[in-house]
């Protein structure tokens, strides 16, 4: 190679490295303040130290004197999609086309000065997909997940006596303000499942509400509705990603904190956390309670319902808490006029959401 491609080598070798180096941190910051995801965050960071290391075998000197950033005429050159950043998601989106076509580009230049250090980076770069892959999972932000972010309210509902009275319940409770609804029905035939929830996913749907099954991943797709919930001892979590697919929801139950922190790593989209009271829709033996809720509130970042036992006369202390989410049987179905009692809990949850916005 002659003197001048070498040190031009030199040059491209030490531009990329700062430019890996700078994506691997800009992600890494998001998966450690943005979403507490400490895996991920030593993933990134192990990538970029392997990188360097890889990068300190070169003649520093070399690559110093090669450096020439006021002289460098890709600085004056930026692109209309350079300064436009919306959102943390787009930064970190942005994080990884840059920091992957760094590595490609060392990599490459590599090559013609030492094969055998390329190979350590080209093996950098493949690990750096995968973690990249599963970041990009956690922050694309489908129009479903908006929705159960966005979402106060969800209602466990069962499959009811018959068609008719089951889907006017649908349709007045989703007018009421139910956001979510859970077809949990224990003792139906999978075929009654299937039809309940694909006629309460089209009305539920005019009112921009959700519904999704309980347990079964299969039935939900059977019935094509927004997704399942499962809990801790069921399919886990990344099975039911592979049944329903990306753009569908997947919940989890959680009753302790690390299961919570848990669930964000497997990839769930939303917790429930309970139970929070005594039941009269199921017995449990143990209460996670209003402590568990108030870890929660403090240390997690996806959409969190707190259910079990939660009526009009306790949803204060719940959202003290700092928990604004919840799942609801009883209170709803056993109230004298269950349209109204939708709209009372709704308003005291949407007076809480506004409280929340106003700080
Ligand atoms: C929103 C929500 N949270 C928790 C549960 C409980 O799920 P699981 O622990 O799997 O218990 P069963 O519902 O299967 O009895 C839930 N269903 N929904
Ligand atoms: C099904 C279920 N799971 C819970 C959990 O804590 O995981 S609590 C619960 C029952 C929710 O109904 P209600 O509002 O009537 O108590
Ligand atoms: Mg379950």
């Amino acid at each position: 190679m002659t003197r001048d491609s070498l040190e031009a080598t030199y040059r491209i070798l030490d531009a990329s490295a700062n430019r890996a180096g700078e994506g691997l941190r800009t992600l890494e910051e998001w998966t450690r303040f943005g979403l507490d995801a400490a895996e991920l965050t030593a993933e990134f960071k192990q990538i970029r130290h392997d990188v360097a290391a890889v990068l300190a075998q070169l003649p520093r000197q070399e690559l110093l004197a090669a450096r020439d950033t006021i002289g460098d005429v890709g600085t004056r050159l930026e692109t209309s999609t350079e300064y436009q950043r919306a959102t943390p998601q787009d930064v970190v989106q942005a994080g990884i086309a840059r920091t992957g076509q760094s590595l490609r580009v060392i990599e490459e230049y590599l090559k013609t000065i030492d094969a055998r250090l390329a190979r350590i980076v080209e093996q950098a770069r493949y690990r750096f997909y995968v973690v990249a892959a599963k970041l990009e999972l956690l922050i694309v932000r489908s129009p479903l997940r908006d929705r159960i972010h966005n979402a106060r309210l969800y209602l466990l509902i069962d499959a009811g006596s018959d068609i008719d009275t089951f889907e006017s319940n649908v349709a007045c409770m989703a007018q009421a303000g139910v956001d979510v609804f859970q077809l949990r029905d224990k003792r139906q035939t999978d075929r009654v499942l299937i039809d309940r929830a694909r006629r309460a996913t089209s009305i539920a749907h005019d009112f921009n509400a959700l519904v999704l099954m309980n347990d079964r991943a299969d039935l939900a797709m059977a019935a094509q509705c927004d997704g399942v919930h499962v809990g801790q001892d069921e399919l886990p979590v990344e099975l039911a990603r592979k049944i329903v697919g990306d753009h569908r929801l997947v919940g989890l139950s959680t009753h302790q904190i690390d299961q919570a922190e848990d669930a964000l790593k497997v990839g769930a989209d939303y917790i429930g956390c309970g139970p929070v009271f005594p039941s009269s829709t199921k017995t449990f033996q143990q209460y996670a309670g209003l402590e568990y809720l108030r870890d929660v509130a403090k240390r997690i970042k996806i959409p969190a319902f707190a259910i079990g036992g939660i009526e009009l006369t306790n949803l204060d202390e719940v959202l003290s808490t700092q928990v604004h989410r919840i799942a609801v049987t009883g209170v709803v179905r056993d109230a004298d006029d269950p349209v109204q009692m939708v709209k009372w809990l709704r308003e005291k949850l949407d007076a809480a959401t506004g409280e929340e916005e106003s700080r």
